[in-house]
């Protein structure tokens, strides 16, 4: 990929961390604290200080007013800092102004998320998603500097800076690298697409993993299907989606996918371009959402994670799949909460929910059974009697379908069962109407 345009930050540093929080409503409670420090620390940086800061009045060069600039200035001396972090949106032109008030780098959630990702992603697709989020996010900045500089020019004639000029060249670069990177990804999409392919042409369902980051999702994996995929407490130790074999009780072999974890205020950039990524998921037949039930987060992660989902599937036109709740880490819940939660669980309808420990097993029997009922609630077992000259119709269902018994009967015809997605019962009527179906057991 050649150079970067966005310095990496030479690991480690130490940082200092502010929260800048406008109105009561949104004062940092200790888990946003809390998320923050354990981003942080998963750059590898050595956290020196970290506290909320109230802005009552927006200095909109630099964000933060002169006093609270000046004791994050002392602080960050103070403690040797090399960095200081924002954990808000900081403008291309506030992030510079501070850098140059503080005499350290500055980067804002958006930047420290990037960083993260830029650290994880391990195969090429990964790496990718992750430049192509830094370009876009350098572009979006690089346009507001940009105009923000031609209307100062205003009717100046012929005073158009070097700078203009240097601002226009680097953002033509940019955006020769994103054509160039989205091409690439989408070779690196057509791929899965095949491989997708290959996948429902055998029938064999897919379940997909999604949740909060640090939700357990890939323990959770490691558990189910034996692999031993990187699991760890820290933010996103997920970037690349991870597929293996799941064997199921009763429906034998399915193929289970793990996820990259969902963040509150996940930059748009981000999603854009990890939506290879999730698409994956939102064509399982199956999700299964993650939850960290010790968390007393848990229950705003979760909103945040339906949020992103229901924006993919406006964003990507794809339905989501039928979706139950793994109810995970209740090894860490005192047992009276965990018995007022198996309660709630077995009344959980649109989502249905099981109390899992990834870490000690617990579950994992109930949890098998809940995927099962999902995936039947996503496919019904049919029953059809194909004559001889019904060929086509019978390549279609062994293409489109899993055949589970074809018996010749006594009169040339021929009687199938066949596990089909509900919405390939629809197109298998539209395309033979004349061939009878129904349902099996
Ligand atoms: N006590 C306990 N810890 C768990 C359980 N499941 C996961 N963990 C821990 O939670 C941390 C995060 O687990 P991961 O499996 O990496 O979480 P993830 O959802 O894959 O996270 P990302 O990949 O970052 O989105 C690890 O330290 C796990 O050991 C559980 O059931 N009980
Ligand atoms: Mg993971």
């Amino acid at each position: 990929m050649g150079d970067k345009l966005i310095d990496r930050l030479p690991a480690p540093e130490i940082a200092g961390a502010i929260i800048p929080w406008f109105t009561p409503a949104n004062r940092p409670s200790t888990d946003r604290i809390e998320e923050t420090a354990g981003l942080i620390q998963a750059l590898g940086c050595e956290l020196a200080f970290l506290r909320p800061e109230q802005v009552r009045q927006v200095n909109s060069a630099q964000l933060l007013s002169g006093g609270i600039l000046n004791r994050l200035a002392d602080d960050l001396e103070a403690s040797d800092c090399t960095l200081a972090v924002v954990d808000g949106a900081l403008t291309p032109v506030q992030q510079r102004n501070l850098e140059k008030k503080l005499g350290v780098k500055v980067i804002d959630r958006t930047g420290l998320i990037l960083e993260i990702f830029g650290l994880r992603a391990r195969t090429k697709e990964g790496r990718l998603q992750v430049e192509l989020a830094r370009l876009l996010y350098e572009r979006s900045r690089l346009v507001r500097t940009w105009t923000h500089l031609e209307r100062q020019r205003g009717g100046g004639g012929f005073l158009s800076g070097p700078g203009e000029s240097q601002l226009e060249a680097d953002r033509r670069m940019l955006d020769d690298k994103i054509v160039r990177l989205k091409s690439e990804l989408d070779d690196v999409r057509r791929t899965r697409a095949v491989q997708r392919a290959g996948r429902q042409r055998t029938g064999k369902p897919v379940v997909a993993l999604v949740g909060y980051t640090n939700a357990g999702k890939s323990t959770l994996f490691n558990r189910l299907t034996g692999a031993d995929v990187f699991a760890k407490d820290m933010p996103f130790a997920t970037l690349d989606p991870t597929i293996r074999r799941l064997d199921l009780p009763t429906l034998g072999e399915a193929a289970l996918i793990d996820t990259v974890g969902f963040i509150t205020d996940l930059p748009t950039h981000l999603i854009d371009s990890f939506q290879a990524t999730l698409e994956e998921a939102m064509q399982a037949d199956l999700l299964v959402h993650v939850r960290d039930r010790s968390s007393p987060a848990d229950q705003e992660q979760a909103e945040d994670v339906l949020r992103v989902l229901e924006r993919l599937e406006q964003e990507t036109g794809l339905p989501l799949p039928p979706m139950i709740e793994a109810w995970n880490k209740v090894d860490l819940l005192p047992p009276d909460r965990a018995d007022a939660l198996a309660m709630s669980a077995e009344v959980q309808e649109e989502h249905p929910a099981v109390l899992v420990s990834a870490v000690t097993g617990e579950g994992m029997d109930a949890l098998l059974a809940a995927i099962e009922r999902g995936l039947l609630r996503s496919a019904a077992k049919v029953r059809v009697i194909l004559r001889p000259e019904d060929g086509r119709a019978r390549a279609w269902l062994h293409r489109n379908g899993e055949v589970l018994t074809d018996e010749m009967q006594d009169n040339a015809t021929s009687m199938m069962t066949v596990r089909l997605k509900t919405d390939r019962l629809g197109q298998f009527q539209a395309e033979f109407p004349s061939i009878e179906i129904e349902p099996a057991d």
